[in-house]
């Protein structure tokens, strides 16, 4: 009944035409559906033994194999002795799930809502196609009203796997167990809060190596022992019109590996802090000082014909550049044709990202759509940011999990562009630094507390790194 030990599934998260196939392909090598539907199911009711600790628990069984496995739970946690009971308002519909019914002691009813502690909905997974209503659509408004534990099999019932749509009544699940790979809407905003806490169990898919993934904690180094400040890399952050928000990545960098931390503007800066060396001058050739590392341009930049002088400079110094901000409301394939765009990255919220798609030209259903296609057409590295931060690059897609909401406060932005061109400086591979900075940011964030400032969250970023070192 194990999982087969070349499962390549951990953190893939997967379309639903991924996941069928990826079933298919097991189905193939001679791995039955019922035999999946075993290990789906038992390793879902382990995590619900283990949650429901001896309480009264109810499983809601749909009509196709998501049903199925709540049969196999059902079953499960039956003969370990723990009180269980399902409702089913359809009969299966599938082979696999009718065999499970069969095979299922615990007892069953066809109606009512029966009153326990914890709820295991298995209405509906991957396969909702539409609208839900009438019988099932009015269990889920029960679940909803009640204060029992909520468990979500697979996918809540009402969410649409791929888009992550409510397509019923929206309700707050504590625990969402995913079967074989994570599914888009586990990371997909609203779906994603929803969900409570996330638990993956492994059925032994083999998933190919390029699927998109859910990002791991990154490993950082520490300088090496040899280091110097030009060797841990040398930031030149970008000054423009406002000066807080350079000031504020500039903040951020200082605190996230950089040895040095540059700010070129021809204003005076009296609140700089005095470990910021703030640089006027000509700004071209500033930036072609050899020892600069890493770029970062936009935070407080402007829009106007010297903002875009600027964006020009930084790309012809043919460095590494982070845009960010006003940046990307310049950006276009103009400035950017001939360069070396692999060495680029930019950090859109969503507003940015639509300004960049109809700069570019692009055209996407979805975030993730249109962030892969600004990259496949651009070759630059995107960071989609945002309470369900998409990462695109040369290495493939990233998902993430939600950082605390209390980012939502101003000027957070620009301390993650500060952290992620501090990190491109540190090592240059864009990608690499911008999945570091995504979970420097939410850890910074964690440490520093409810209702922080971006300048709090700034200098808050090097306790951070502790955590990953
Ligand atoms: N395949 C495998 O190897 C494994 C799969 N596994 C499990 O299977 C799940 C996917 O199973 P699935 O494809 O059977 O789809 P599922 O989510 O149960 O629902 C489809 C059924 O619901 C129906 N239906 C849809 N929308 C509806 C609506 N609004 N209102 C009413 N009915 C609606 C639809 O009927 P139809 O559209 O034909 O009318 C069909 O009968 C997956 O999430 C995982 O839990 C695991 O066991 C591991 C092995
Ligand atoms: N609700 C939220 N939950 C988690 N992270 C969020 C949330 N809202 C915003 N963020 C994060 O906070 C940052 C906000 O950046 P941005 O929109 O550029 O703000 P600003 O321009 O004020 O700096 C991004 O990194 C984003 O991912
Ligand atoms: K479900």
């Amino acid at each position: 009944m194990a999982p087969s030990s070349n499962s390549r599934s951990a953190g893939a998260v997967l379309t639903v035409e991924q996941m069928a196939a990826a079933e298919h392909a097991a189905m193939v090598s001679g791995v039955s559906e019922w035999e999946l539907m075993q290990r789906a199911g038992e390793g879902a009711a382990r995590w619900v033994a283990r949650m429901s600790g001896g309480r009264t628990v109810s499983v809601l069984c749909g009509p196709g194999n998501n049903g199925g496995d709540g049969y196999v739970i059902a079953d499960f946690l039956y003969r370990s002795g723990i009180p269980v009971s399902v409702v089913a308002p359809k009969p299966p519909a599938t082979d696999t799930a009718k065999k499970a019914r069969e095979t299922c002691v615990a007892p069953i009813s066809s109606d009512g809502f029966p009153a326990a502690e914890v709820y295991v909905d298995c209405l509906f997974g991957y396969g909702l196609s539409r609208q839900v209503e009438g019988a099932f659509a009015t269990l889920l408004e029960h679940l909803r009203d009640t204060t029992g534990y909520k468990i979500a099999i697979d996918v809540p019932s009402s969410i649409a796997s791929d888009t992550g749509e409510n397509l019923g009544p929206s309700l707050y699940y504590d625990l969402t167990i995913a079967l074989g790979a994570w599914k888009r809407a586990h990371f997909i905003m609203p779906a994603m809060a929803g969900m409570g806490v996330k638990r993956l169990v492994d059925i032994g898919l083999d998933i190919a190596e390029d699927a998109p993934v859910l990002s791991a904690a990154p490993q950082i180094e520490p300088p090496a022992p040899d280091s110097h400040k030009y060797r841990r890399g040398l930031l030149a952050v970008v000054a423009g019109e406002m000066p807080g928000a350079p000031l504020l990545a500039a903040e951020a960098a200082m605190r996230s590996g950089a040895g040095y931390v540059k700010l070129l503007s021809e204003h005076s800066h009296p609140d700089a802090p005095a470990e910021l060396v703030v640089e006027g001058g000509d700004l071209a050739a500033t930036l072609s000082d050899e020892r600069i590392a890493a770029v970062l341009v936009g935070p407080g930049l402007g829009r106007d014909a010297k903002a875009r002088g600027k964006l020009s400079a930084a790309l012809d110094a043919g460095k590494p550049i982070l845009f960010d901000a006003d940046a990307l409301h310049l950006l276009d394939p103009a400035l950017i044709e001939g360069g070396d765009t692999s060495q680029l990255a930019v950090t859109p919220h969503e507003g940015e990202l639509a300004q960049l798609c109809a700069a570019f030209s692009i055209e996407g259903e979805s975030k993730i759509e249109r962030a892969r296609a600004l990259h496949e057409k651009t070759g630059i590295t995107v960071l989609a940011k945002g309470p369900d931060s998409i990462l695109v690059g040369s290495k493939g897609v990233r998902f993430f999990n939600r950082g605390p909401s209390w980012l939502s406060a101003a000027g957070t932005g620009d301390v993650l562009a500060g952290i992620a061109a501090s990190r491109i400086a540190v090592h240059g591979d864009p990608q690499r630094a911008l999945e570091e900075a995504v979970w420097l940011h939410s850890e910074a964030a964690h440490i520093a507390g409810p209702a922080f400032t971006a300048g709090e969250l700034a200098r808050t970023v090097n306790q951070a790194l502790e955590c990953f070192l």
